[in-house]
C-alpha cells in the first residue's frame, strides 16, 4: 500500500516542515527556526574548578576564542524582537579549541522545555498550526494543552522581554554527562547567567520597544564595553530526571561555576556569516557526552534538515 509522502517522513524532518509552515515559509536562506539572529566574538576563561566537573579541553586552558549567536524564536527572520511570538530567545556557543575542532552550547531563555520527545513537540506544532484557520471549540491546540501539562506550563510561563541579550540568563534544558581526568562522572545542566543581572522592560516599554531593539543594542553595548555571563553547571543527584526536558531539577541543586563568557565585537559579517553555519548541540569534545534525552538525541537532525534547506540543497 502507498502511505501518503507526509508520513513516510522521519519526525525530525515533519518537525522542520511545520516550523516552516508556521513562519509563514520558506524564507530562503534563513533558520526554519531562531531565523532572526546576530553573532560576535568573544573569549571564554574557564573557573579554578571546572576541571574537577570534566576534562574537556575548554575548562583546562587559560583561555578560548568563542562566536556566539543570539536569535529570536521562530523561522521569521524579520519578526520584532519583543513579539510575544520571538520567545524563547537563543544562544548558541561555539567554543574553538585546538587543530580546528569546536565544541557547542545551544540554549534558550527559560528553563523548561513543552515536550520530552520529538513526536510530542511534532504534535503541539501541529495542533498550533491547525488551530490558525479553525473554528472548533476547544480548538487543536486547546485540546493538546489540555491532554500535555508540560507544554501548557511552557506556554503559560512568562517569558518577559529582556532589557538586553546582554541582561538575558539561558538554560541549557537538556542534560550532559560530564567526565573529569580522575574518570568522576555526574549529570548536569548548563545556566548562562548575565553579570549585569536579569533585567526586563516594563510592559510599556515592550509595547514601544523598535522592532530591532535587541540586535542594535548588543552592538551599541559591545563598543562601549564587554558583555559578560557567567556559565554555570547545575549538578543532578541521583535519581534526578536526566532524559527528559520537561522536568526541571530542585532550586537546591548545586551550581558549579565552570567559567566566565566575555563578548567584545559584532562579527562584521554576521547576517552572511550565520548562512553557512550550524550550530549543533551534539558537537561535544572528549569530557561531555550526550545524554539519552530523546529531544537533546532529535535536534542535530532537524538542525542539519533547516542547514541543508538554508544552503539550497
Ligand atoms: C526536538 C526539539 C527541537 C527541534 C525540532 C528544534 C528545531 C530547530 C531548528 C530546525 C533550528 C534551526 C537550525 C539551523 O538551521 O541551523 C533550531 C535552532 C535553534 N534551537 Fe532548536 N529545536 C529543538 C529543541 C531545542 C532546545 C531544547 C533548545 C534549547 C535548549 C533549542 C534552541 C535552539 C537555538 C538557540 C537555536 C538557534 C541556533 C543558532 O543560532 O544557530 N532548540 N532549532
Amino acid at each position: 500500500e502507498d502511505k501518503p509522502a507526509e508520513q513516510a517522513k522521519p519526525v525530525t524532518e515533519q518537525l522542520v516542515d511545520t516550523l516552516t509552515t508556521l513562519s509563514g515559509g520558506p524564507h530562503a536562506g534563513f533558520r526554519s527556526n531562531h531565523a532572526k539572529g546576530v553573532m560576535l566574538e568573544g573569549s571564554f576563561k574557564p573557573s579554578a574548578q571546572a576541571a574537577s566537573i570534566s576534562k574537556a579541553a575548554h575548562l583546562q586552558k587559560a583561555e578560548s576564542p568563542v562566536l556566539v549567536r543570539f536569535s529570536d524564536a521562530t523561522g521569521v527572520p524579520n519578526i520584532p524582537d519583543a513579539n510575544g511570538n520571538a520567545f524563547p530567545k537563543g544562544i548558541a556557543i561555539r567554543f574553538q579549541l585546538q587543530d580546528g575542532l569546536s565544541t557547542d552550547i545551544v540554549s534558550i531563555s527559560i528553563n523548561n522545555f513543552p515536550a520530552a520527545t520529538p513526536e510530542d513537540f511534532l504534535g503541539l506544532l501541529n495542533a498550533v498550526r491547525d488551530s490558525q484557520n479553525s473554528t472548533a471549540k476547544p480548538s487543536p491546540v486547546e485540546q493538546f494543552l489540555a491532554s500535555h501539562p508540560a507544554a501548557l506550563k511552557f506556554v503559560t510561563t512568562p517569558k518577559p522581554a529582556p532589557v538586553s541579550f546582554a541582561t538575558q540568563p539561558f538554560f541549557g534544558v537538556n542534560a550532559f554527562k560530564f567526565t573529569n581526568a580522575a574518570g568522576q562522572s555526574v549529570y548536569g545542566r548548563y545556566q548562562i547567567i548575565p553579570v549585569a543581572g536579569a533585567q526586563y522592560l516594563s510592559k510599556e516599554a515592550t509595547d514601544a520597544a523598535a522592532p530591532d531593539y535587541l540586535m542594535t543594542d548588543i552592538a551599541e553595548r559591545v563598543k562601549k564595553q564587554s558583555v559578560q555571563y557567567k556559565l554555570l553547571l547545575q549538578i543532578a543527584e541521583q535519581g534526578d530526571e536526566v532524559n527528559n526536558a520537561t522536568v526541571q531539577w530542585p532550586e537546591t541543586r548545586k551550581t558549579v561555576e565552570l567559567g566566565t563568557l566575555t563578548l567584545k565585537t559584532v562579527v562584521a559579517d554576521s547576517k552572511a556569516k550565520e548562512k553557512t553555519l550550524m550550530f549543533n548541540p551534539l558537537q561535544l569534545t572528549e569530557g561531555i557526552e550526550a545524554s539519552q534525552d530523546p529531544i537533546l538525541l532529535a535536534r542535530p537532525t532537524a538542525y542539519a534538515v533547516s542547514f541543508g534547506r538554508r544552503l539550497g540543497k
